[in-house]
């Protein structure tokens, strides 16, 4: 029984670990930081902040990732681009039915979610904008688009997460427009765009033999690390520039703040961008700069 138990254990711990590499937690940021940030300008500008449609956007936010999430795996599963990714939700159940409509699930509680926003202000702006949002998410990888197998979808996300998505966000708090928001937006929308990026460094090999050409396939390793830099570094200077055009307070520059994480992408991916097994983590390093970053840039419009 004992010998059972040491053997099984370590067995019980690698399933644990893919599971959580599967429904990845830290991921989910990318659904808060807009909601955050967008919320945070609104304040800033007409002293608006609320609650319920703050706290029901944000879930409805994570559902609809959550979507995007689950059914990547299933499309995925479908060009074979996933076959050796042992935390695929779909590898894991054995059931990509079962994780189809899951998915499907989470959209329209999602959905409900906005639709709800909308119902109060009696304004279907708000439900327009996501729906786009969503439009975007499924070109990026359902049939027949799959836009991110062209390398399309460092722009799809862009839009998604950044002008369209916290256009909807400030709307949903003023029911009006704001060309702070579009400038915090920019911003918010190259961070998230960061992520997506790095996630292609470790996945040449797999994505050249499904036939996709991820921007990294297009560029290759070394020229897409070097594109990194230049892109990172775009974040920390917009803000710089807003903040000396008196588009942006002074205290967004708390966002500074970030620059080790950063950095150390930078240097992370230099260094090891030829090295898949050593470069895979890179995702989460931008995830880390997105995090920190976009939270602070939030604070400062709150200050
Ligand atoms: C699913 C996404 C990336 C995973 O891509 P990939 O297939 O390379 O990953 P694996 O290797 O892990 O299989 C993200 C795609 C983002 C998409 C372009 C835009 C999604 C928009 C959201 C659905 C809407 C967000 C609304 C907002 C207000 C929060
Ligand atoms: O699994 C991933 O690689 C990503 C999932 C995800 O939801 C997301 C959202 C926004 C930007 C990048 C990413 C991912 O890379």
């Amino acid at each position: 029984m004992m010998t059972t138990n040491l053997i099984s254990y370590p067995k019980k711990n690698a399933k644990n670990k893919l599971w959580m590499a599967a429904i990845k937690p830290p991921m989910y940021s990318v659904a808060i930081m807009p909601i955050w940030v967008g919320t945070a300008v609104a304040y800033a500008e007409r002293k608006i902040w609320n609650w319920t449609v703050f706290s029901v956007f944000l879930a409805a936010a994570i559902l609809i990732l959550a979507w995007e999430n689950l059914s990547n795996d299933v499309f995925d599963s479908e060009t074979g681009i996933d076959q050796n990714k042992h935390h695929s939700l779909v590898n894991l159940t054995g059931n990509k039915l079962l994780i189809f409509w899951l998915g499907n699930i989470f959209l329209c509680l999602g959905l409900l979610g906005i639709l709800a926003i909308a119902w109060w202000q009696h304004d279907w702006t708000v439900i327009g904008l996501i729906l786009v949002c969503c439009a975007l998410g499924y070109f990026y990888q359902g049939p027949p688009f799959r836009l991110g197998y062209q390398g399309l979808g460092e722009i799809l996300c862009f839009f998604a997460f950044g002008p369209i998505g916290m256009a909807a966000v400030y709307y949903s708090q003023t029911q009006s427009w704001s060309i702070q928001n579009l400038a915090a937006s920019a911003i918010v929308g190259i961070a998230t765009t960061l992520i997506l990026y790095c996630s292609h460094f470790h996945q040449v090999k797999d994505d050249l033999a499904a036939g996709k050409r991820s921007p990294i396939v297009r560029l290759g390793t070394q020229r897409g690390a070097q594109l990194l830099s230049w892109f990172t570094a775009s974040i920390y200077a917009l803000t710089l520039v807003f903040v000396l055009a008196a588009v942006f307070p002074p205290w967004t520059l708390l966002s500074w703040v970030s620059l080790p994480f950063a950095i150390k992408l930078c240097r992370h991916v230099q260094q090891n961008h030829h090295n898949p097994e050593q470069v895979s983590n890179c995702k989460f390093i931008a995830v880390a700069v997105h995090f920190w970053c976009c939270l602070l840039f939030g604070v400062g419009f709150l200050l």
